[in-house]
Parts: structure tokens; sequence; C-alpha cells
């Protein structure tokens, strides 16, 4: 499902003298199936547009399609319900909405909602609660007895429960400790691959952007400054830093190499063992020339 923002503002409170523009001109496709990461500085408008994915918010002219259902001003879909079930968001903390007495309840919550059969809901529980990395006992605890990142994991299997097309992803590894981040961050790159999800994710962290995502979307001050591969969008830092964004670090030791050496390295960002190789091949270079 396709993803299309045409010619998108959105004013808050738009008929009062607090009115506040929050994103103009937004021209920007998500396609069906992709990794995006939508990053910005503070107030640039990242949330605003993602609250547009799903209908949350309408825009005040121009118009959000969302497969086959489009968003104008004056047009919101009849049912928001169906929108909200393709559309999964996983806001920040998603932990502060848990609220059954059961980790189960908790995630059936949403299929029972829209007719499951308890038996089919609970069998889903199940293979949820191991795709998030969490173990079966885990389902007849209260959610509050767990830590906060197994308290996020039962959340976000609460939101894949209703099997969306699109995963949105809020700052999700706000307030985790690095070990937590990465683990959830690779979990959700498992399911963007496994799922063939279309995966969105929001984030201040431009080393994220560069390690997962397909393509980037930079805002600035409330419209799109910049989409592209995150190859394309870390080319220039010096335009990245006129606004306040910078290069992450990998990304600039990557392009140091592929100077140094004279090739091409195949990723927008070096792991662990791509980094290795490419020193490696920079001693074999050093020492040919000694
Ligand atoms: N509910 C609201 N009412 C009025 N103005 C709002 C509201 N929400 C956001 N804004 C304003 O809209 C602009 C864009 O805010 P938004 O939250 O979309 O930015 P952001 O890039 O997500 O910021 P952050 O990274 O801090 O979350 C800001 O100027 C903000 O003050």
């Amino acid at each position: 499902m396709d993803i299309v923002f045409e010619k998108v503002e959105h004013v808050y409170n738009a008929r009062s003298p607090l009115a506040r523009r929050a994103l103009y001109d937004v021209n920007v496709a998500i396609r069906s199936g992709a990794y995006v990461a939508i990053v910005g500085h503070t107030g640039s408008g990242k949330s605003t547009l993602l609250q547009h994915l799903n209908g949350l918010l309408q825009p005040t002219s121009g118009a959000v399609k969302i497969g086959q259902e489009t968003i104008t001003s004056n047009k919101r879909p009849k049912q928001l319900k169906p929108l909200r079930k393709k559309v999964g968001i996983v806001f920040q903390f998603p932990e502060h909405q848990l609220f059954e007495e059961t980790v189960e309840k908790d995630i059936c919550f949403g299929p029972l909602n829209f007719g499951v059969p308890e038996e089919e809901a609970k069998r889903k529980a199940r293979e949820l609660i191991q795709l998030v990395g969490l173990s079966e006992d885990v389902l007849t605890k209260s959610p509050f007895d767990l830590s906060g990142g197994q308290m996020r994991r039962v959340a976000i299997a609460g939101v894949l429960a209703l099997e969306p097309e699109v995963l949105v992803l809020d700052e999700p590894t706000a307030g985790l400790d690095p070990r937590g981040r990465k683990e959830m961050m690779e979990m959700f790159y498992r399911l963007h691959r496994e799922k063939q999800l279309t995966t969105v994710l929001v984030t201040h962290s431009m080393e994220d952007a560069a390690r997962y995502a397909d393509e980037i979307i930079v805002m600035h001050e409330g419209t799109v400054w910049g989409h592209g591969t995150p190859e394309e969008m870390f080319r220039d830092a010096d335009k990245l830093a006129a606004i306040g964004l910078s290069v992450p670090e990998t990304v600039k030791l990557k392009q140091q190499l592929e100077k140094r050496l004279g090739v091409v390295i195949p990723s927008p960002c070096l792991t662990l063992e791509q980094t290795v190789e490419a020193i490696q091949q920079l001693f074999a270079k050093v020492s040919a020339h000694e």
C-alpha cells in the first residue's frame, strides 16, 4: 500500500489567533515495502507528518492518499477504523498505553475489537510474544510486573496483532539503554524483512537512519527538505550542517575509506565486518607502496 502526500499543509488551531502552520507543500511518496526514515530537527514537523499516515490528522489543504483512501480537509474516510488497522503506529513510550490485567489480554484487545474469535486472538498472541523476543510464560503475567523494555515489546506486539501493512515507529528506542536500543532496532528490521512490512521510522538518530533505511526523508521547517537513499542524503555534509543535521560518523568513515582506497563499499553505513575489511585493504595498499 503506497502512501502519497500531495501539497499537504497542516495548520494547528487554524481558526484561532494561535494558528500554527506545522506542514506546508509536502509532496512525498512512501512506497509499499520500503523502510523509510524521517529525520529532522525538533519542531520540523515529523510527528505532524506521521499522524497523517493513518488519518489521525487531516490536512488543512492538499491530500493524503493511503492505498485506496484519499484524505483531504473536507473528506475523511467514512470508517477510520479499517485504516487504523492497516497502518499501525507505535507512539513514543507505547508501554504507557498498556492497561489490561495480563499481557495476553493486552495483545488480544485489538484483534477482539475487530471481531477476531478469542481462540484465534490467543493463538496470535502466542506467536507475537515470541516474535518480539519474549517467552510465552510472560502472557499470563501483569504487564506492570515487567521491565520497561519488556513492556514496550508487549505494546509493540499489540500493534502487530492487527496485522498492519504499514508500521510507523515514532522514536521507538527513546529511553532505552544502548543494548536495548540495538536489540529493538534489529527486531524492527527483522519484522520489516520477514513480514515485508512497510516501515516508517521517525528518529533523531542519523546512525539508525543510515543503518536501516532504504530511503530517508529529511524534514526542515515544516516541509520536505530532501528525500533519497542514505547515500544521496549524506553526500553533502555542509548542506546538512546548514540545517543543523550531521552525517553519522560511520558514514564519514566509509566515505573516507572509499576515497583512500578508490573503491565503493556497497552499503550506506559501515558494519564492523566491513570496517575491518576496509582497514585491512588500506593496510595492504600502504604495505604495497613501502
Ligand atoms: N498540538 C499542537 N498544537 C499546536 N502546535 C503544535 C501541536 N503539535 C505540534 N505543534 C507545532 O508544530 C510544529 C511541528 O511540530 P512536530 O511535533 O510535528 O515536530 P517534530 O519534528 O516532530 O518535533 P520533535 O522532534 O520535537 O518531536 C512545531 O512548531 C510545534 O510547536
